[in-house]
């Protein structure tokens, strides 16, 4: 199903029930898309996660990539993740209100602790595909993920109601991606960076934090102005601009 672009922000969205994943369909079709589009799907044969792991999507889950054409440099394109998780953390609160909810660097989104939900950028100027996995209905199987990676969890594991139906959540997450995505284009990062701090697992605490060059240990001190996870380490301070974060 296509829909016309009615949405917050001008989007349209397309509705498919399989895909081979959603990142895939958006290289796909961007080049033909008039304008922002949500691409979603109900089910998803070979979902992408980051580093170029398998993301695991059982029955009822939540995947979807947004595709647009921010204005600007690479690096201003990349603050993308924290709209995206500012956004993710707004409409699962929507469904869940009581949860314990908070952000871990660069874009999961975590309850109670645990990896509720995952964010994939990535860049093909002039597109920019931001691709959102969320475990509404079950978690994958732990063993499916990385050794030392927090465990998956689920948003129907820890409310009383059935889980949102992926399509009402894609609403609610349309909408919060639009506001966050409107205060950008207003007044740059800054607002956004802090209210992704005051949303920051682990702050002040310690982490280790795995690039592809080494793993450093550190205190967890701030996101720089760039969106740098900046880490006090016996060393100094050091600003990293992509890695794993552990706890
Ligand atoms: O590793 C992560 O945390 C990111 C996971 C991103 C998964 C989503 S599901 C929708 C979109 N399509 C994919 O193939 N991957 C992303």
């Amino acid at each position: 199903m296509i829909q016309a672009p009615d949405w917050p922000g001008g989007t349209a969205r397309i509705v498919l029930d399989e895909v081979d994943s959603t990142m895939a369909e958006a290289r796909r079709r961007a080049p033909g898309l008039g304008g922002p589009t949500w691409i979603m799907a109900h089910h998803q044969g070979a979902a992408v996660g980051r580093r170029g792991r398998a993301w695991a999507m059982p029955e009822g889950n939540f995947a979807a990539t947004l595709v647009i054409q921010p204005a600007g440099t690479p690096a201003q394109a990349a603050l993308r993740s924290f709209t995206a998780s500012l956004a993710l953390y707004d409409a699962v609160r929507d469904f869940a209100p009581a949860a314990a909810l908070a952000l871990k660097w660069p874009n999961d989104v975590l309850l109670s602790g645990g990896k509720l939900a995952g964010i994939l950028l990535e860049n093909n100027p002039p597109h920019l595909s931001i691709g959102i996995g969320v475990n509404l209905a079950a978690a994958p199987d732990p063993a499916e993920v990385e050794e030392g990676a927090l465990r998956p969890v689920s948003l129907a594991g820890s409310i009383t109601a059935p889980p949102p139906d992926p399509e009402a959540f894609l609403s609610h997450l349309a909408a919060a991606f639009a506001a966050h995505e409107a205060q950008f284009a207003a007044y740059g990062f800054a607002p956004l960076r802090s209210l992704w701090l005051s949303r920051a697992a682990r702050l002040g605490e310690a982490i280790r934090v795995r690039t592809t060059q080494a793993e450093t240990h550190g205190t967890f001190e701030t996101i720089d102005a760039d969106g740098n996870l900046v880490l006090l380490t016996p060393k100094g301070r050091q600003s990293i601009p992509a890695g794993d974060v552990y706890f």
